[in-house]
């Protein structure tokens, strides 16, 4: 487990952007050490608009998009281009104008495909997935994401794991079917605690004054099951991402030094 690290930025623009060109290093530098490089995409308005920055910024061509893997934390179960699901918002706000590899996007199902309304065969079907992306170079069903990115709601959920419900209880499986999730749509599928945990670097992204009570009890030691996003961590850095109004309420001993 790796202890949080937090950066605060001014507001969400600017951590957006910084977070856009923290990104591209990650993905530049993971190509050229390894040949390729895997991202865990978020939903949220903080991860659509680390996307739009990412789009929007002219170093983006740095990147080989041809050589990027990109799979989600977690997607409501919403019929193929439902304007809700995450994966269509990420292909509007950065996808579609980039040159990625169609075989190496990895949307979660939806539910007009194969598995219809049976949302646990669904999850089934992308945990299979990952499982068959992980390398033996791997610590288990999963790849070793190089970042895995999530947005941190308001009640401290992070990808589609809710507080108190069985999912944030999960400790086998890697993806799980969600049911009635207190945000809509009530049913999502979800990357689990352990399959977030596989990932190199963990980025937790808080921007708003409605996420400021959210990162203060994430971060002051509540537990996962109360405040999902406590558990969320990677094996090598856990990178809170936040702007000034989301680092509000976080207790003085965490908030980073003011600068003289
Ligand atoms: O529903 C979801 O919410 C969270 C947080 O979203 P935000 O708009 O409050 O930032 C998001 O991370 C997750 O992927 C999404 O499905």
């Amino acid at each position: 487990m790796s202890t949080p690290q937090l950066v605060v930025h001014h507001d969400k623009e600017l951590m957006a952007q910084a977070a856009a060109a923290r990104l591209i290093t990650k993905i530049v530098d993971a190509q050229a050490s390894r040949g390729y490089a895997s991202v865990v995409l978020t939903g949220g308005r903080n991860g659509n608009g680390l996307l739009a920055a990412l789009a929007a910024a002219p170093a983006r061509d740095a990147i080989d998009w041809g050589r990027l893997d990109l799979w989600w934390g977690d997607e409501r179960y919403l019929p193929e281009g439902d304007p809700e699901r995450n994966v269509t918002q990420a292909r509007e706000a950065l996808l579609d104008s980039v040159p990625v590899d169609p075989e190496r996007v990895h949307a979660m199902p939806a539910s007009d495909g194969p598995f219809g309304a049976d949302v646990d065969a669904a999850a089934e079907s992308y945990a299979a997935e990952l499982a068959r992306a992980a390398g033996p170079e791997n610590h288990g069903a999963v790849p070793t994401f190089d970042v895995l990115m999530l947005g941190v709601g308001p009640d401290t959920h992070v990808a589609s794991l809710f507080p108190e419900l069985p999912a944030v209880r999960e400790t086998e499986r890697a993806v799980v079917g969600v049911h009635g999730a207190p945000k809509p749509p009530p049913t999502r599928i979800s990357l689990t605690l352990p399959a977030i945990r596989a990932a190199r670097e963990v980025w937790l992204l808080a921007a708003g004054e409605d996420k400021a009570q959210a990162a203060a009890i994430a971060l002051s030691g509540a537990g996962e099951v109360q405040a999902p996003a406590a558990g969320a961590y990677g094996r090598s850095r856990t990178l809170w991402l936040l702007d000034a109004a989301a680092a509000s309420k976080l207790p003085r001993s965490l908030y980073p030094p003011a600068s003289p």
